[in-house]
Order: structure tokens, then sequence, then C-alpha cells
């Protein structure tokens, strides 16, 4: 067998193990290793009433895949009463321990890719683990600063200039440099997904990209300077572009990659198509790691109701990454 994928399981107490079974039932589309706990996935499997074998194997390098069978790695054993749906500092550190052995084993060539499922932010953070994200995790333990969030669907790619932080900082976060970074790696994202010469826009920070000043002064003073560099640099980019239209044009066909200025800029219109095909993709890691676009959803968590579709996009996309595009 090929190197398997690794998923991890997300936090045990949101729709993360429900996903990775019910794909699993329908037929994982890649050799896969779970990074998770064994009784959490049985308790999903009993609850979604699938006939999926589940298996433990010490390490990754063990796998043997196929078809029905999950291949997990028992990073956690909680207790399979653990409550549905509830911030718990158990999950959350089990959700962290998941990610970081992932990473380790990526890096030590036992996994090809990571591709995650959700994690509860406040359950890490009651764990005493505090990152905003995988993102964050995932390029310190690889050692880069230079790295980027990109959410995708078949519509729309968008790179952010910051990722969770307050909207107060997002905006202090608007510098020449930050914007530049983004345009390169939204440049260097669009390389490796195929396209020969990726076409990036740049969205405004403020109503009409500033309007010449009028709505605020950091279009002016600092995007478009920070374009017209990228595009010294041979990047095709555009921008500030209105933040209301460039995705719009986006879709439309107009340019492979936004480059949008803060986190909800940039998810609200890859998700308003829809959870089910979107992606996330952490750019700039040496290894490839993408995620589902949707997040730990606990008020369904344990009726069996959440769909595995972004998580089989995630897996797709990881597949596409892995063979350079
Ligand atoms: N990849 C990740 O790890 C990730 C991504 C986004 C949010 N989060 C975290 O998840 C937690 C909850 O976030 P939120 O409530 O803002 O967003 P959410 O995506 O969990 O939920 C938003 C809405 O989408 C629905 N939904 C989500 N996933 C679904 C699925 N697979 N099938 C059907 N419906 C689904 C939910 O029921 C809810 O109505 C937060 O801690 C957030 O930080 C994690
Ligand atoms: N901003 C992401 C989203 O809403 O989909 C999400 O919170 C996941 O972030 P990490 O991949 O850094 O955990």
């Amino acid at each position: 067998m090929t190197q398997p994928m690794g998923i991890t399981m997300g936090d045990p107490a949101g729709v993360g193990p429900e996903i990775v079974v019910k794909l699993a039932a329908e037929g994982l589309p890649h050799p896969t290793v779970v990074f998770g706990d064994f009784a959490i996935l049985a308790r999903a499997a009993k609850l979604l009433g699938v006939p999926v074998e589940i298996v433990e194997i010490a390490h990754a390098g063990l796998a043997q895949g196929g078809v029905g069978r999950i291949e997990v790695v028992p990073v956690s054993r909680l207790p399979a009463d653990l409550p549905f749906g509830q911030v718990d500092a158990r999950a959350g550190a089990a959700a962290y321990a998941y990610i970081d052995r992932a990473i380790t084993a990526v890096q030590a060539g036992e996994i090809s890719a990571i591709v995650t499922a959700p994690i509860n932010k406040m359950a890490m953070h009651e764990a005493g683990i505090d990152y905003p994200g995988h993102t964050e995790i995932l390029a310190e333990r690889a050692g880069t600063t230079d790295y980027a969030m990109m959410l995708a669907n078949k519509e729309l790619r968008v790179l952010l200039v910051s990722i969770h932080v307050p909207l107060s900082e997002a905006v202090r976060m608007v510098t020449v440099e930050n914007e530049l970074r983004a345009i390169r790696l939204a440049h260097r994202a669009g390389l490796q997904f195929g396209i020969p010469r990726p076409r990036i826009g740049v969205a405004g920070l403020n109503p009409h990209a500033g309007e010449g000043g009028m709505f605020g002064s950091e279009d002016d003073a600092i995007i478009a300077p920070a374009v017209a560099i990228a595009r010294q640099e041979g990047i095709d980019v555009a921008g500030p572009l209105s933040g209301d239209t460039v995705f719009m044009r986006a879709r439309m066909g107009e340019f492979d990659v936004v480059v949008a200025q803060y986190h909800d800029q940039g998810l609200i219109p890859v998700k308003y198509l829809g959870l089910d095909e979107g992606v996330n993709i952490t750019v700039g890691l040496p290894f490839v790691r993408t995620s589902v676009d949707h997040g730990t959803a606990f008020e369904i968590a344990g009726k069996g109701t959440a769909s595995a579709a972004s998580l089989r996009a995630a897996m797709a996309q990881a597949a596409a990454m892995l063979r350079g595009g």
C-alpha cells in the first residue's frame, strides 16, 4: 500500500468522529489512518448503525487498508459516554493530541498528508492549549511564518491576510509586508493547483476599496503599493478591488484566487455557497494539509445527521495536491 493519508478525528464531542465513520462506511476514497480514539469511533459507528470494522494500530506504518475498515492510531482513551456537544477540556486535549501525532507522522514520512476533522477552539483553550486553530499549530511545527489559510470550493479560492484575530487587530494587520506575503502565497498556491499564470484579485479593506480615500486610507496607502510591488515581481495581480464584488468577479472567471483582508470577508462568500464542497487548505507548509470547512457543529453532534461531504472533498483536495494539482 502507498502511504496512507492521516485523518485527525477532531473534537471527540463534535461531529468529527461521526463524519469519519460515515465516510468510511461510504468507502474511504484513499488509504487512510485515523488519529483518534477507538471507543469514540465505535460509539459513532453504533449510533450511525453502519457495519465498519475498527482496528487499532500502533502507528501509521502498520496500516493495511481495506474496505469498511477504519484503522485508528489510538491517541486518546476517552470514556465512551463523553457528553456530545459540550465544551470539554478532555476533548480539547485529545483533539490537540491527534494533530500533534499526525504532524509527527507526516514529518516522519509515515503518512502522505494530514486531513483534519473539526476542533473546538474553546475546548482546546479549556485544556490549556492556546492556539487560534490548526493552522498556527501546523505552521509552528513546520517552522514557518510564511503561511496562510485558504478556503476553496469548485467556484472560489480565497486566501486570507489575517485569520483568527479581532477585527480591530485585522485592520492593524493590513501592512505592505502582510499584503505582499498573502499575494505571493496566493500566486504560489495557484501554481501548485496547476494554473500556469494565476490571476489574483485583492479585496479592498474599506467600502469600495476606500473610494479614493473618502472611506478610509488603507486601500490607497497600503494595499495599492503592495499590489504594485507584486506586479513588478511578475505576479498577475489586481487590486485593491471592491470587497463587495471581487468574489462575484472571481466566480465569473476573472480571478483564480482572491486575497481577502480578514476572516469573515473571505470565508462568508465561500461558506455561503454551501459547506459540502468547501475545503480549508494551509498554504506554505512543507507537507499537504487540508480540512473540512465546517466546525464541530455541537448542536447536531451525536444525532447522526452531519454530512461527511466536506471531509470527502478535503481528502480529494489533498489527493490532488499530492499529485501536484
Ligand atoms: N476545521 C475546523 O477545525 C473548524 C472550522 C470552523 C469552525 N471550527 C470551530 O467549530 C466550533 C463551532 O463553530 P461554528 O458553530 O461557528 O460553525 P459550525 O460549522 O460548527 O456550524 C455552523 C452551522 O453549520 C452546521 N454544520 C456544520 N457542519 C455540518 C455538517 N458536517 N453537516 C451538517 N451541518 C453542519 C451546524 O449545525 C451549524 O448550523 C467553533 O469552536 C469553531 O472555532 C473549527
Ligand atoms: N477559519 C476556519 C473555518 O472557519 O473554516 C477554521 O476556524 C479552521 O481553522 P484551522 O484550520 O486553523 O483550525
